[in-house]
């Protein structure tokens, strides 16, 4: 699992350590560099790393007036000991004193934006990290790095660290401190793997992390296995209401991820249309209880009065997935949906809270989270990355992120049907919708290629036997 944090974690952190800095210099009373020179020293054997072999090959460092810049520049001092030309371009005429000093001692040279031109093997990008504010480079600079790697010191500079919106350099390798932070993981194109160097923050005591992203292992421990005691009723009986005529596939959509996920039993609750189950021999008619519902997908426009009756009944008497169709505030206001998950994507999130769904794809973290306070429900937000916000905790959860082939009619059926069988068997919504979503998305990550959802869906089981066979 990686976590993020917010720049305000990070530097409350940092301030147990050095005190709080002194608000006209910025500068800590205790700072005595130490913090510093860990985070260059990492940063450098990052760098060395990169350009194995290293001796005699050309670094150019971009420098920034703040502590980025000052990173960079002790880490050129440190690679001028394993032999490595360093030239620093100091973009606003001023770097980091006790920085430029050792870069200066250790026979780095300074350049101006000209010099950079000069060919080089690496670029360091230390203009701005976490006191950057977002925008795109400077022209002169991005033509003069072109396509030399890039490492950026803590985060790519001009992208803002507290955010999913991209903007700013892209990175080959990010290397960060302490701690990732938000874009690390909301904006893996632009800051490429990112590498962790401990500087001994104590981030825990700031608080609950902004983002945890989840990592296969992290589905096997936490996925719910049945136990030798366990029969088709007490694994949980799922409730399916999905399809209409206009969408009849949503039916058996949501009916294949839901059984490949692995419900105790599924009763299909949906304008019954026989024919589908003769493909599904498991899947009942009957009603009687169920441990979890699943309503909205593919409904089309089903009359509001029989829809509200319907979410009224069912979120009344136990979890739901609700997707789709019933994603309409009108049909949600005033349900109790304190144990329900939505399971909207950008556009039906946009539509729920009333904005432009350009402003839910800026910032879908953001967007979650206010949803899941709005409608008192756990989001999952789908979409490339996928955001899961439940309501009163600060923590949003990012399920494993999988390949763009999802991206196609049907797999949020599917997804729902998964996510409704996880509710079934006793897990809350946040975990049915990290499990369901990282399901979907390392089954696809197995299979590439354009497989129609529901036979992907026929592929989950042996994702979820592959996974279970490490724990
Ligand atoms: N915290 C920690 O634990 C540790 C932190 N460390 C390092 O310190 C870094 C943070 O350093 P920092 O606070 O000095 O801020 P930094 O990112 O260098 O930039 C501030 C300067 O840039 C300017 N500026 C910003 N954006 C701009 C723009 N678009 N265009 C033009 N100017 C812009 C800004 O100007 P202002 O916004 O004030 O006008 C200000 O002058 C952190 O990322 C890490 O690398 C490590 O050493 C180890 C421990
Ligand atoms: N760029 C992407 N990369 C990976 N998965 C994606 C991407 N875009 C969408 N998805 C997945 O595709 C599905 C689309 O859901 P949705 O838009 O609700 O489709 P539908 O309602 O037609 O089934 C979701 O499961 C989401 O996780
Ligand atoms: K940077």
């Amino acid at each position: 699992m990686k976590t993020a944090w917010t720049v305000d974690q990070i530097r409350r952190a940092e301030a147990t350590i050095m005190g709080e800095p002194d608000p006209q210099t910025g500068v800590a009373p205790g700072d005595d560099g130490t913090l510093m020179r860990r985070a260059a020293a990492g940063l450098a054997a990052a760098v060395l790393r990169e350009l194995r072999p290293a001796s005699g090959r050309t670094v150019h460092l971009l420098v920034g007036p703040g502590n980025n810049g000052g990173d960079a520049l002790w880490a050129g001092a440190f690679l001028r000991r394993c032999n490595v030309r360093v030239r620093a371009h100091l973009l606003t005429g001023r770097g980091h004193e006790a920085g430029l000093a050792a870069l200066l001692r250790a026979g780095g040279t300074v350049t101006d934006v000209e010099g950079l031109h000069q060919p080089c093997d690496l670029v360091i990008d230390g203009l701005f990290g976490i006191g950057g504010r977002a925008g795109e480079p400077d022209r002169a600079i991005a033509e003069a790095i072109g396509d030399t790697p890039v490492v950026a010191v803590d985060v790519p500079s001009g992208l803002a660290s507290d955010s999913c919106a991209p903007s700013g350099l892209r990175a080959d390798l990010t290397v960060t401190f302490g701690g990732h932070k938000i874009a690390h993981l909301t904006q893996p194109d632009r800051c490429g793997p990112t590498e962790l160097v401990e500087i001994g923050l104590d981030l825990d005591a700031t608080g609950p992390p902004a983002l945890r992203q989840w990592e296969a292992a992290d589905v096997a421990a936490a996925w719910p296995v049945p136990t030798r005691h366990d029969h088709k009723y007490t694994r949980g009986v799922v409730g399916i209401d999905a399809g209409s005529a206009a969408y009849p596939g949503a039916a058996r959509l949501a009916l294949a991820g839901a059984l490949n996920t692995g419900a105790g039993m599924i009763r299909h609750l949906g304008d019954a249309d026989v024919s589908l189950l003769a493909e599904f021999p498991s899947v009942v008619l009957a009603e009687g209880r169920c441990q979890a519902f699943l309503a909205g997908s593919g409904w089309g426009d089903r009359d509001t009065r029989a829809a509200r009756a319907r979410l009224t009944e069912w979120t009344d008497t136990a979890p739901c997935v609700l997707d789709a169709d019933a994603l309409r505030p009108d049909l949600l206001d005033g349900l109790d949906l304190s144990d329900s998950l939505l399971t909207p994507h950008a556009g039906e999130l946009a539509r729920m809270l009333g904005v432009e769904r350009s402003e839910v794809e800026a910032e879908p973290m953001d967007a979650a989270r206010r949803a899941a306070d709005r409608f008192g429900a756990t989001i999952l937000l789908k979409g490339g990355l996928q955001y899961v916000a439940t309501p009163g905790e600060t923590t949003v959860q990012m399920p494993v992120p999988g390949p763009a082939w999802t991206a196609r009619a049907g797999s949020g059926d599917t997804l729902a049907g998964a996510c409704a069988a996880l509710l079934a068997t006793g897990v809350d919504a946040t975990l049915a919708a990290v499990l369901g979503a990282s399901l979907q998305a390392l089954t696809a990550a197995d299979h590439p290629g354009p497989r129609p959802p529901e036979r992907l869906a026929e592929r989950f089981p042996d994702t979820l036997a592959a996974l279970l066979a490490e724990r």
